[in-house]
């Protein structure tokens, strides 16, 4: 098998903005900025894995051709060596002069969202007074975590978690190139999983790839820690009849054998749950009670005890209702 010593996600970044699958429009708007040969400061937003450092690195290379790697610089607001070192890693390549004949750079701040409101207000300053020589391009999950003074400044991108097809048609791309036997179902799993999350997809195909070069979807389900659907459907199903005993059965099985964390039972519930043909009342506890118990269990309660007495409260709502 070719290349199972590289990450995928890298080897398989697209190159160009050409090569990008999906977020058509945005990619159509950032190639009419290279065609102008101007670009204003950006600010791209929406969840993990969606491209938005990849349209960064794209978008520079467009640019700048030959000499991209001079005249782009990726930081991350994150960094744990601190704030300061960011703010001045950023000044300095936003104030030394564009090389090799550009009219200017592309510092793309990744987490910007990590920054407080003074460090933003710091950033903002920075933006202005270098705008001749740099322009920034700030990544982020929520728009609403920057301050509006930046925002007002940044022409503003919403990128969208990419589409079931397009994740699809990538991992089977991928799974090709590699050599690998991939079935439907499998590719079927890995995009249900992926949640519109290239990355995750890619990790997943190549999480699965380590057992087999002919992937299934029960090794994607092993490898990702994640339920089958049916699993989920019986655990729901046997809370909806009331077998209490039953459910807590199939909730033991899928966090003590299958090794399934809690946080994602609950994802996939709450999937199931949404997209499930149930009376509204119910589907509308059900959705309360996952709520709950997620909310709970983010904020340090016991994970076992509060899975435990979600499948309760589940059991006593479908009585309720019944
Ligand atoms: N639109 C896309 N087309 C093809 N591959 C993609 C696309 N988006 C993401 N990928 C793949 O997923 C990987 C991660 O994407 P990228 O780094 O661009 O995510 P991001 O949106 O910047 O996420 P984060 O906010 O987590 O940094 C890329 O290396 C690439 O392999």
């Amino acid at each position: 098998m070719e290349g199972n010593s590289t990450i995928w996600i890298e080897k398989y970044r697209p190159q160009t903005l050409a090569d990008m699958v999906g977020q058509a429009e945005i990619v159509e708007r950032l190639r009419s900025y290279v065609r102008s040969g101007d670009l204003p400061h950006l600010l791209f937003t929406g969840p993990a894995g969606v491209g938005k450092t990849t349209a960064a690195v794209a978008l520079a290379k467009e640019f700048f051709g030959e000499t991209w790697q001079m005249n782009f610089r990726e930081l991350n607001a994150s960094d744990e060596r601190g704030i300061d070192v960011v703010r001045n890693q950023i000044k300095q390549f936003a104030r030394t002069s564009p090389l090799g004949g550009a009219t200017f750079k592309i510092l793309f701040l990744d987490e910007a969202d990590a920054l407080t409101t003074d460090a933003q207000a710091a950033l903002r300053r920075t933006m202005e007074n270098y705008a001749m020589t740099c322009r920034f391009i700030l990544s982020c999950n929520y728009s609403s975590k920057i301050i509006d003074p930046i925002q007002s400044r940044c022409a503003i991108y919403r990128f969208k978690p990419l589409d079931g097809g397009a994740v699809a048609e990538q991992v089977r791309r991928v799974a090709e190139t590699e050599g690998i036997e991939i079935t439907e179902g499998a590719v079927l799993a890995i995009t249900e999983i992926a949640e519109g999350d290239m990355r995750k997809a890619l990790n997943a195909l190549q999480g699965a790839a380590i057992l087999s070069t002919a992937i299934d979807e029960t090794m994607v389900y092993e490898t990702t820690s994640t339920a089958r659907p049916e699993e989920i459907a019986e655990l729901l199903d046997l809370s909806m009849t009331g077998d209490f005993a039953g459910a807590q059965g199939a909730l033991r099985y899928l966090m003590r054998d299958r090794g399934i964390a809690p946080n994602e039972v609950i994802n996939q519930c709450f999937k199931a749950v949404v997209r499930g043909e149930m009376p509204t009342a119910l589907k509308v506890a059900y959705i309360d009670h996952l709520g709950e118990a997620d909310f709970r269990i983010s904020e340090g309660a016991d994970a076992e005890i509060q899975m435990e007495a979600l499948v309760a409260l589940f059991v006593l709502s479908a009585q309720k209702q019944a």
